[in-house]
């Protein structure tokens, strides 16, 4: 018997109004493929059979067909009406082995004038025996492999629909005009991503019975009385929206994180260096550490997570020691101080303050010295709390704020000293920062 079919969904249609180029968005090219080709050579290796079809815009047919087939090379020639293929560009995140021929099919239809409605299009386009389909905004070109990996998974787990996302970081108000009417309990919201993914005959009909436009899928779903559930979504997969996004995604291909990198004792680098200074930028490293002893009666936050019925950490702030251990690697490798120096105890906004105001600031402080985070890794060393099935929460919490690559990683001391006494507990942290390089 074949292995299950995965559809694959990718709305490209958009006019892309609010990021203003005059050209659909889809078909925007950044450094070395536009947002449709990278969104599906993210696909190569993906596990398993897999229909892709793309919803692109009406006028521009011909040109998505070459680019959608040049990105995903296997697809079955008699549905991906192949022509010249672009080569292969410098992306380092795409996977070089592409999918075995056979296990790809690709079609390319007109989308609508709706996100909604393309996704009709292009699910109507695929084959009959996907058992799982997964819908993704070609606006959002960097979503990893492994998100989608881990989408399907959860589907083809649960028989759910699933919706990636991320904690929302900033307190969400809600306005009357521009009146404050009420500000939602953070706690239970976040922000939905791509893709996004559901069992296919119950998405099929959802599509079906559809009266009213949704903004995502999962709520379209979840109208047609479908159960979605949430895995953590990735900080890879933003959205590209405004121009803003556009810079953001052009920095992280090219390597680097601002167009102007600022270090002091450093020259500065003007905008008209773009990539040829952005490739230059000096690689520093840094490393922090912070211990907390446990105070019974306060509550655990920890690597910007609430731990409920754990012991909870002493300090001036929440003592969330593994965000402070973040912020002394970041500032260490910045050259920016430590967290002592920077954020004095004599801050009234700091007193109980939460691990992610600390990170946030000290993001705003590299950022204001134009120095950008390529990745931070921090442990922590502790008999409490268990962290393994917490991991991809806490990965994905620190990655919200930071906005950067994190791993995180947690072990005991074989109850040798102060954390395997369980007095406390000690994170340690190093964290990677691009600047400029030195006159
Ligand atoms: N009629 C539409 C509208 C949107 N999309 C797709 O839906 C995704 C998310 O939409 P958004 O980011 O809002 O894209 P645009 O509609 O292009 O942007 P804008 O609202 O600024 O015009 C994008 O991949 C976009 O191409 C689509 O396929 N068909
Ligand atoms: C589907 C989506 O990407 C989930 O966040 C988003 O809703 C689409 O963006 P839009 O601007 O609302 O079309």
């Amino acid at each position: 018997m074949d292995a299950p079919r995965t559809g694959f969904v990718l709305v490209a249609a958009g006019s892309g109004t609010r990021l203003g180029v005059g050209r659909p968005k889809a078909l925007v090219d950044l450094g070395g493929g536009t947002l449709l080709e990278h969104a599906l050579r993210r696909l190569h290796g993906f596990p398993g059979r897999l229909a892709v079809a793309v919803a692109a815009p009406a006028g521009h047919l011909d040109a998505a067909r070459r680019l959608a087939s040049a990105a995903l090379p296997a697809a079955t020639p008699a549905l991906a009406e192949r022509a010249d293929a672009r080569p292969a560009h410098g992306d380092p995140d795409a996977s070089p082995a592409p999918p075995a021929a056979d296990d790809v099919t690709l079609a390319v239809v007109a989308g609508g004038a709706s996100r909604q409605s393309s996704v009709a299009a292009a699910i109507d386009a695929l084959p009959g025996d996907c058992d799982v389909v997964l819908v993704h905004d070609a606006a959002r070109p960097f979503a990893p492999r492994a998100l989608a990996e881990r989408v399907a998974g959860a589907v083809r787990a649960t028989g759910d629909g699933v919706v990636p996302v991320l904690p929302v970081v900033d307190t969400i108000k809600r306005l009357s005009g521009d009146r404050v009417v009420e500000t939602p309990e953070r706690s239970s919201l976040v922000a939905a991503q791509t893709p996004q993914g559901f069992p296919a005959p119950a998405l099929r009909e959802a599509y079906r019975s559809a009266t009213i436009e949704h903004t995502d899928d999962a709520a379209l779903a979840a109208a047609a009385g479908l159960r979605v559930r949430t895995v953590p979504g990735d900080v890879h997969a933003f959205k590209i929206t405004r121009p803003d996004d556009l810079e953001r995604a052009s920095r992280m291909l090219a390597g680097a994180s601002e167009p102007s990198v600022r270090f002091p004792g450093h020259r500065d680098m003007d905008v008209a260096e773009g990539s040829r200074g952005l490739e230059a930028a000096e690689l520093r490293t840094g490393i922090g550490v912070d211990a907390h002893a446990f105070d019974d009666t306060a509550p655990l936050h920890l690597a910007c997570l609430y731990w409920p019925g754990e012991p909870g950490l002493a300090g001036h702030s929440d003592g969330d020691a593994v965000a402070h251990a973040i912020c002394d690697a970041l500032l260490a490798a910045a050259g920016l101080g430590d967290i002592g120096s920077v954020f004095g105890t004599d801050d009234p906004e700091l007193a109980g303050a939460g691990g992610a105001l600390f990170l946030r600031r000290t993001r705003a402080l590299l950022d204001e010295h134009g120095a950008s985070i390529r990745n931070v890794s921090v442990q922590f060393v502790a008999e409490r709390p268990r962290f393994a099935a917490r991991r991809d929460e806490a990965r994905t919490a620190l990655e919200a704020v930071l906005e950067a690559p994190v791993s995180i990683a947690a072990t005991t001391s074989d109850r040798l000293g102060f954390t395997g006494r369980r007095d406390g507990l000690i994170a340690i942290a190093t964290a990677l920062v691009a600047v400029a390089p030195p006159r």
